[in-house]
């Protein structure tokens, strides 16, 4: 796959969405088709999936349907955007992938990590992203910017208790740990504008080519 494949990550209100709105005229300016999309969803039949998972009524959801449930929707959404976009050399930004899975369902609802790899690999072929954007907040912050913010719909995710998102904000510092070349963390705490900022000198350090003429 000769495109560039990048991943944003971070606890719910971290600021992922904001930033990759506000990145994409920089990217725009480079020498690549951009494509942006977002997990679980990114195509017609995921985003179907995801109304089941997210929806706050289905509070019926077991943890294990609830992790094969995105799996299905990665595996879809995977084959139908992403793997195409990168065959044509574009970059896809995509707004939470493989390790939302390890963070929510393996460390957040203790479904054993190794099993949630095992799922994450067979879905994606083994297909990671050339750079992960962790945007890293509290989880008071972060709740707290979901509950105020504008047109945001309180999903089933976000209901969870203070407890689960704690442990997920733990894994993600773990997984970013254990994965210093493809993680680079960012104080999401930060003003929007210096998150920001932060994320396109990350995507410009790391793939000067693409801004070269
Ligand atoms: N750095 C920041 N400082 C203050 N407010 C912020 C910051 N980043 C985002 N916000 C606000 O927090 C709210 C949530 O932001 P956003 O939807 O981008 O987060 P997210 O990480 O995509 O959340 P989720 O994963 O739960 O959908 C929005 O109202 C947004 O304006
Ligand atoms: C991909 C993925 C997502 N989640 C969780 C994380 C969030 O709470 C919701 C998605 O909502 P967002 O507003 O689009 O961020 O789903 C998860 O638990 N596992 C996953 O694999």
């Amino acid at each position: 796959m000769n495109g560039i494949f990048i991943s944003l990550e971070g606890p719910d209100g971290a600021g992922k969405t904001t930033v990759l709105k506000n990145i994409l005229p920089t990217l725009e300016e480079g020498n690549r088709n951009i494509i942006t999309t977002r997990e679980p969803g990114g195509s017609r039949i995921a985003e179907e999936i995801r109304e089941i998972i997210l929806a706050p009524e289905n509070t019926a959801i077991d943890g294990k349907t609830e992790l094969l449930l995105y799996i299905a929707a990665r595996r879809q959404h995977l084959n139908e955007k992403v793997k195409p976009a990168l065959a044509q050399g574009d970059i896809v930004l995509v707004d939470r992938f493989i390790d939302s899975s390890v963070a929510y369902q393996g460390y957040g609802r203790g479904i054993d990590v190794e099993s949630v790899d095992w799922l994450n690999n067979f879905a994606t072929d083994g297909l990671k992203p050339d750079l992960t954007l962790y945007l890293d907040v509290d989880t008071e912050t972060g709740l707290k910017r979901v509950m105020t913010g504008a047109n945001r719909e309180i999903n089933r995710l976000d209901l969870e208790k203070e407890e689960m998102h704690q442990k997920v904000r733990q894994g993600y510092l773990k997984i970013a740990a254990e994965n210093p070349d493809r993680f680079v963390t960012i104080d999401a705490s930060k003003s929007i504008d210096e998150v920001t900022q932060a994320a396109i000198d990350v995507i410009k350090e790391r793939f000067p080519d693409n801004f070269t003429k």
